[in-house]
């Protein structure tokens, strides 16, 4: 018997969205359902990815290494993370992915969206998510979120109109990636986003 390809679920939104708050979520729903799954980050999801993460996150670097490096991390966690866990028939959940580096590194810093899409291209030609959950907030609520709770890294320390230009091209890219994007608007109260992404979940799980 063949064994059936798994789903791929990414999580994206601008820092201070409410992504981490709603990945446990996912996770515990999905299990519940009797789905196998696998749970990662990026940048990070592998030993030598956490390395890079942890530069990339911290180190003042060109643009274009920064980009290099985002999707460095992403080759390896698809070799060692994804592809495995979707074709032994798990699914995959990753916090982020590459519409991060559309939206950070091309909306939010400027870089050229062809390089972008070359090194899509290059380091995943075939490979995209099933679905893609963008959890939307105005700056001002995401900002205020980020203060109450924790230190900031390189990006979380950026500026609004950094984070405008990011959320903009998160949205456009939910536009034109309609069929995998699901918008959430997350200024809703968690209870209620919860019954939103459960709605949402079912409807893959029926596929
Ligand atoms: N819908 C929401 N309403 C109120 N507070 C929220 C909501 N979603 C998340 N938060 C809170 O906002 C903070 C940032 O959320 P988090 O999930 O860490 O954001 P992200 O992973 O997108 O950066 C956390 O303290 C979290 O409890
Ligand atoms: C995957 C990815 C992340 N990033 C940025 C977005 C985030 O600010 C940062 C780390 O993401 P994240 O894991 O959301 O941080 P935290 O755990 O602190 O919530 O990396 C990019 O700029 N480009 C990318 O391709």
């Amino acid at each position: 018997m063949t064994q059936h390809r798994g789903k791929f679920i990414t999580f994206e939104g601008i820092d201070g969205a409410g992504k981490s708050t709603h990945i446990a979520f996912v996770g515990d729903y999905l299990k519940a359902r009797g789905v196998d799954l696998v749970s990662s980050r990026e940048p990070g999801g592998t030993p030598l990815g956490e390395k890079l993460r942890e530069l990339v996150l911290h180190e003042k670097m060109h643009l274009e290494t920064e980009a290099l490096l985002m999707f460095a991390s992403r080759r390896e966690h698809i070799a060692q993370v994804i592809e495995p866990a979707l074709h032994g028939g798990a699914w995959a959940i990753s916090d982020r992915f590459t519409d991060a580096s559309f939206a950070y590194q091309g909306g939010g810093r400027g870089m050229d969206l062809a390089k972008l899409e070359a090194l899509e291209q290059w380091v995943h030609p075939h490979l995209q998510p099933d679905l893609t959950l963008l959890f939307d907030v105005p700056l001002e609520v995401a900002r205020a979120r980020l203060d109450a709770t924790r230190s900031l890294d390189k990006f979380e320390q950026e500026k609004a109109d950094f984070f405008a230009s990011t959320r903009n091209e998160y949205l456009r890219r939910a536009t034109q990636f309609a069929s995998r994007f699901r918008v959430i608007d997350s200024t809703q109260s968690i209870a209620d986003i919860q019954v939103r992404i459960a709605a949402i979940l079912d409807e893959l799980l029926a596929l």
